[in-house]
């Protein structure tokens, strides 16, 4: 028998004691208007204490992935105040964005969702993320096509799709006055579940990882990668052929991650 137990409490050291996998939601969100990079100073300080709780009361072993806005730069002070956490346990959500992707295909292409892998969110989960189909494939009831050849319109692919995706927690947070919910959570989960349990074999997702220079991205930023899990392990997909127009994009996010890394560091000084 398996025996559930919810503990609520107010206090972040009982709250982080001998957590395992710690989802990190507490924060001050971004509201109408507002860029994500706009609620920096008050999560930076969140985000500072928070890691001093999980540095002391967490799992040695302890898995986070840190979902409150600016969430790859709160995951970068967490990693800063939380040394002995290992590196590789760090990240942050853009699984959602990686979903909103798949879904604008799907919808785009009149195939169901789960016939469509191995887009990739590259960067920062901001307005500037770069969503690339350049290896994306559908399953069809024969083969497997690539996404670009199906939807035959790369001015579609490299306009309205990018600008969707990066606006879609805006566009949500217009319509509902609050930011995304169940789409949030679910992508939370799915990130878990991954992380934890592997991704099926063929297939990546996107993951806010601390960057080791692939891609030629600056090492020491939280950036989303395409990545593959195993094992409890994630690993960055290498290889994948990037052009001229994902070069700049994906330099572009990364000049915005550097910009906020700045930034939250003069709002812990
Ligand atoms: N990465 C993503 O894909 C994604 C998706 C959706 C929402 N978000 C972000 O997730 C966060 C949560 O969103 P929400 O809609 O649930 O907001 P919310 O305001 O409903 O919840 C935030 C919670 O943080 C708590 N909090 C405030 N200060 C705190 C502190 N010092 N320590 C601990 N907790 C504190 C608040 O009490 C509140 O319960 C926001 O930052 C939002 O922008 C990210
Ligand atoms: O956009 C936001 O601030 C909320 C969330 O990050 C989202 O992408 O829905």
């Amino acid at each position: 028998m398996v025996a559930y137990c919810v503990v609520a409490t107010t206090d972040v050291a009982e709250a982080c004691k001998g957590v395992n996998i710690a989802v990190m939601v507490g924060g001050f969100p971004r509201k109408e208007g507002m860029e994500r990079k706009d609620v920096m100073s008050k999560n930076v300080s969140i985000y500072k204490a928070q890691a001093s709780a999980l540095e002391q009361h967490a799992a040695s072993d302890c898995k986070v992935l840190v979902v409150a806005n600016p969430a790859n730069t709160n995951a970068l002070i967490l990693k800063e105040f939380a040394p002995s956490i290992p590196e590789k346990n760090i990240t942050c959500l853009t699984r959602l964005d990686h979903n909103r992707a798949l879904g604008q295909i799907s919808e785009r292409l009149n195939v169901h969702v789960s016939d469509v892998k191995n887009v990739i969110i590259w960067g920062n989960h901001s307005s500037t993320q770069y969503p690339d189909v350049n290896h994306a494939t559908i399953n069809t009831n024969t083969a497997q096509k690539p996404v670009k050849e199906l939807v035959a319109d790369d001015n579609w692919l490299k306009t309205e799709f990018i600008s969707t995706v990066q606006q879609r927690g805006a566009a949500i947070i217009k319509a509902r006055k609050v930011s995304s919910a169940l789409s949030a959570a679910s992508a939370a989960c799915d990130h878990i579940h991954d992380w934890v349990l592997g991704t099926p074999k063929g297939s990546w997702v996107s993951m806010g990882v601390y960057s080791d220079g692939s891609y030629g991205i600056q090492p020491s930023l939280i950036y989303s990668f395409p990545v593959t899990c195993e094992k409890g392990d994630w690993n960055i997909v290498q290889g994948l052929k990037i052009d001229e127009f994902s070069r700049e994009k994906m330099d572009k996010t990364a000049e915005e991650l550097i910009e906020e890394k700045t930034l939250a560091k003069s709002c812990l000084n």
